[in-house]
């Protein structure tokens, strides 16, 4: 298990992380959510050991020092950008990573990279945006770490790369002790993949949770009310978390007890009442404007 706590680092006078706390279970697949520049890569630096932190504390298993070799090894570090040397193939970057993470599965490897039709020995200088992605998601997943950390993972991927990638990775959390960490500037990366989201904005957490389960509470009614309905008592009812009225359509999400929202309109006596899903994006919009938070600046 990872537990942060209190963790802060700043670049001169920027903070590009502000006393984030979060624990991150073993064998979950957590996501980290936020726009450009809200700390996301600076968080995952720290964690793999390659930035220091001003002030707070990483603990990795419970071992104080994340700069530990025993750390180091049970992490694999992904950038949106990896290195490989001039030249290298997968092959090369394989034979390389073995001598960091002896456990590496070279034939999972082989097998995973036949599978997506990339080819071992191309250099991988010469394979697209999407390719290199496939090719270092495959030496990540291969390393057989305990904990992975990818920056901006599926980015560059066409739909059904990344769809395979997914289950890639849903596979190798069922065959093994295998803890991702996922960070991303778009929701629609990560709600099919992720149980536990957190968001970040301006270094900070705004919110982190397991959305997927708040979601159940979470609903969307549409409504028509006769002229005479009160409709103030509904808009400042304490569970509508938003409230939109476009001539007599009223749409409502609320949050709360899905029981007592029905029955407080059907007080209304509705013309029509409906209830319809909610998608988890409508889902984090609502709850971080509940908060007050201006959705349009912390999700892009
Ligand atoms: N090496 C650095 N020197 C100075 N400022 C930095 C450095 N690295 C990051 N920052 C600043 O820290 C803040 C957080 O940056 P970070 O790269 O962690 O954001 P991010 O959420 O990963 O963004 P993106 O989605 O664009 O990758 C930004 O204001 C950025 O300008």
């Amino acid at each position: 298990m990872i537990t942060i706590s209190n963790l802060t680092k700043y670049f001169d006078e920027i903070c590009a992380v502000n006393q984030v706390s979060m624990e991150i279970p073993d064998g979950s697949m957590f996501g980290l959510l936020g726009t450009n520049g809200a700390g996301k890569t600076t968080l995952l630096r720290m964690l793999a050991g390659i930035l220091e932190a001003d002030s707070g504390e990483i603990r990795i298993d419970g071992e104080e020092d994340s700069f530990s070799p025993q750390c180091r090894e049970k992490i694999f570090y992904l950038p949106d950008d990896p290195y490989y040397f001039p030249n290298a193939s997968i092959q090369v970057m394989l034979d390389f990573y073995k001598k960091q993470y002896p456990e590496l599965e070279m034939d999972a490897a082989v097998y995973m990279a036949q599978s997506l039709n990339l080819d071992q020995n191309r250099p991988i200088r010469t394979f697209s945006k999407g390719m290199k992605r496939q090719a270092f998601l495959i030496l990540a997943l291969c390393s057989q770490t305990k904990y992975l950390f990818c920056d901006e993972v599926f980015d560059g991927l066409d739909p059904i790369a990344a769809e395979i990638m997914k289950n890639l990775f849903r596979q190798e959390m069922k065959s093994r002790d295998f803890t991702i960490l996922v960070a991303s500037h778009k929701l629609r990366d990560l709600e099919d993949i992720c149980g536990n989201i957190a968001i970040l904005h301006k270094g900070g957490v705004v919110t982190a949770g397991d959305f997927k389960n708040r979601a159940e509470h979470v609903r969307k009614f549409q409504c028509v009310f006769p002229t005479e309905a009160d409709l103030d008592s509904l808009r400042n009812h304490p569970a509508v978390l938003r409230f939109h009225e476009d001539a007599r359509f009223i749409t409502l999400i609320t949050g709360g007890n899905p029981g007592e929202v029905r029955k407080a309109l059907e007080e209304q006596n509705p013309i029509f009442l409906g209830e319809v899903p909610l998608s988890l994006e409508e889902t984090f919009i609502a709850e971080m404007e509940g908060a007050g938070y201006d959705i349009r600046k912390v999700l892009q």
